[in-house]
Order: structure tokens, then sequence, then C-alpha cells
């Protein structure tokens, strides 16, 4: 894979010339210090010092020394921010604040690739649901899946020249309260032909999909033909829609071919077979046929056990171990 096919996928590549059919998003930069304080885990975890004066006009700044909320006393507890002082950043965190209040009061945050679904959990709400800046620091701090946006993503390419881009940006999507995770589905396309659509949600039978599939199918070629196929750059990637009641397909991400993409309900071999006549659109068909965890932010390897995966080297890794073991007590 090209680099180049890694960079359209970024969400302020693609979104600007897809904002009409996707969720309503501000996109700031990130100052390289906010990038710094997300990768760097060395000492205890510290959220940023707020500094934008809640009831003040926009534009105010609190200066942090100031304030008596700052102020450390002696052989307390706050020894620790003593050695660690929170991290303060006015400029982002007053954007921050003012794009919450343009989307509505709720976003979902991610990065140039990836949110932080893994870190979900940590969250009062336990979703990526975020009112303020402090919870959006602090799922992005906590998340692993985040490490691939700021360390590798670059990593299955084969003219890599470094392990980031240039930059970082943080998306705030406007909070959709309502998503039916059965209306989700991944597409798949291959030299600019869509050749396979899955249910994106994978662990779940939902009887609507078998009612619906066909009905589906169209809505989503037809919004590949008249909106996506000759607008997004790359000959093969995938992306992700969501299918609203009214029969609007909205886009939620697009993904690299392969890579850390999942090919959910096909396998990626699957997909680079032979030329397909139609598109295949994958659901789940029984209550037999769903599939465990993928939904859960496992990691690929987790569930990838083809040979030459992570689980199938480790199989193998037991396998000698076990035999040297055997060999080593018959011998002894
Ligand atoms: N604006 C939103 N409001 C609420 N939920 C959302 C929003 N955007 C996305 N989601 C939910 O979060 C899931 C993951 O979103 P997205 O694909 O943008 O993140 P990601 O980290 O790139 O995930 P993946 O790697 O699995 O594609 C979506 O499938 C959807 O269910």
């Amino acid at each position: 894979m090209k680099r180049e096919e890694v960079d359209m996928c970024q969400i302020q590549e693609w979104y600007p010339k897809f904002k009409s059919s996707s969720f309503k998003t501000q996109i700031l930069q990130l100052p390289e210090t906010f990038v710094d304080y997300l990768i760097d885990d060395t000492g205890p975890f510290v959220l940023p010092a707020l500094v934008v004066d809640e009831d003040a006009l926009p534009n105010r700044v609190r200066n942090p020394a100031d304030e008596d909320d700052f102020e450390v006393s002696e052989g307390s507890e706050d020894d620790e921010s003593e050695r660690f002082p929170p991290p303060a950043f006015p400029d982002l965190e007053m954007k921050v604040r003012e794009s919450i209040e343009s989307l509505g009061g709720a976003v979902f945050p991610k990065l140039n690739w990836s949110s932080p679904k893994d870190a979900a959990w940590i969250s009062p709400n336990g979703s990526l649901r975020c009112t303020s800046f402090s919870e959006i620091a602090l799922l992005l701090h906590s998340s692993d899946s985040l490490t691939h946006d700021l360390c590798h993503a670059y990593d299955s390419c084969s003219d890599k020249t470094a392990s980031r881009p240039e930059n970082f940006f943080l998306a705030l999507r406007k909070w959709q309260a309502a998503l039916r995770p059965e209306m989700e589905f991944r597409c798949f396309v291959r030299t600019r032909r869509l050749v396979g659509i899955s249910q994106r949600e994978v662990t779940t039978f939902y009887p609507v999909l078998l009612e619906r599939k066909d009905e589906l199918r169209e809505l989503m070629e037809e919004f590949f033909d008249g909106r996506v196929k000759e607008a997004f750059p790359s000959e093969n990637y995938a992306f992700d829609v969501y299918v609203t009641k009214e029969g609007w397909v909205k886009i939620i991400d697009f993904n690299t071919w392969g890579a850390s993409t999942l090919p959910l309900l096909f396998s990626w071999e699957e997909l680079e077979a032979e030329e397909r006549e139609a598109v295949e659109m994958r659901v789940v068909d029984s209550r037999c046929g769903v599939r465990p965890g993928l939904k859960t932010a496992v990691p690929y390897d987790y569930v990838d056990t083809a040979p030459g995966s992570g689980w199938d080297q480790f199989m193998r890794k037991a396998d000698e171990e076990l035999r040297r073991q055997k060999g080593e007590s018959a011998g002894a």
C-alpha cells in the first residue's frame, strides 16, 4: 500500500468533499504540545488544567497563577501535581468549547483516522459522547487505538518515510444519539468498483436485515455510483456508511484496503477474488452466524487466525515450546 492511499483516508482530507453526506464535523489542527501530551506516558496521567473562564466571553483566558484552584498547599496530596503540573492548552481548549457549542453540545471525537473507541469504558457515560475538553482529553489520552494514528499509521506502507503525518487533527463530530447499529455497513471498493457490502456490527443477528437486504444494497450501490466513485481519489478502499430511517446514506468513515481495516463478514481473499458480476452483500443470516467480539474493539490479531497471523505465529511457538519441553523430559 502507498502512503498516499493511507493519507486519503484521513478525515481532514475526505470530509470537505463529502460534507453534505456525512455527520456535521468541525476539524481542529492540534498543537504539537498537545500531541506530545497524548503520546507521553511517563509519570501519572494528569488532565489538562482548564484555563478558559466558564463565565467569561469566549476569548477570555484565565491565568492559572492567579487562581486559588491552582495553588499548591505544602505537604498536601498536591505534591504529585507539583512534580507533574497539569499542562494547559488554552487555544485548543477554547476552540474545542466553541466547536462543541456549535455542534449542539455533544460530540464524538476522533483523530486523523481513528476514534478512541477502546477507551469508552473510562468515560462516565461508557460511550464516546463528550461535552467538554476534559472528557475529550481523557478519552484521547487513555486510548490504545490512537497509538496507531500517533505512531504507526504508515507501518504497512511500501513507501514509508515517516512514522507519523506532519500534522494531527481533532475531528469533533456532532453526536448522533439514535444510531441503530444494524443500519451501519462497510462497503468494499476494488479498482473503483463496489465489490462487497457487509453488516458493520457482526456480533448480532438482525432479522430486519434479511427482509431489507436487497433494498439496502440498492440504496448503497446508488450512493456509491452517484456520490463516491468519482469523488474519492483511491482505487482500493473501504467506507463505512449509515442508512437513515428516511433512506439517506451517510458516510461515517473511509478506511484503507487491508492493513488494519477489518473485512468483517468477508475475507480479503474473497474480496480480491476474480471479477464479480454483482455487488455481494453479506449479513448475519441466523443466530448461529454471529461473529464473536469484532465490535468490542478486540485487536484484529485476536480474531485473525489465518496462516501467518499473530495467532498462528503464537500457536506455532507454543507448539514448538511444548515439543521442546517434552523432548527435554524424555531425555532427562
Ligand atoms: N457522530 C457520532 N455520534 C455517535 N456515534 C458515532 C458517531 N460517529 C461514529 N459513531 C459510532 O462510532 C463507530 C466508530 O466510528 P468511526 O468509524 O468514525 O471510528 P473508527 O475508530 O475509525 O472505527 P473503525 O476503525 O472501527 O472504523 C461507528 O461505527 C458509529 O457506531
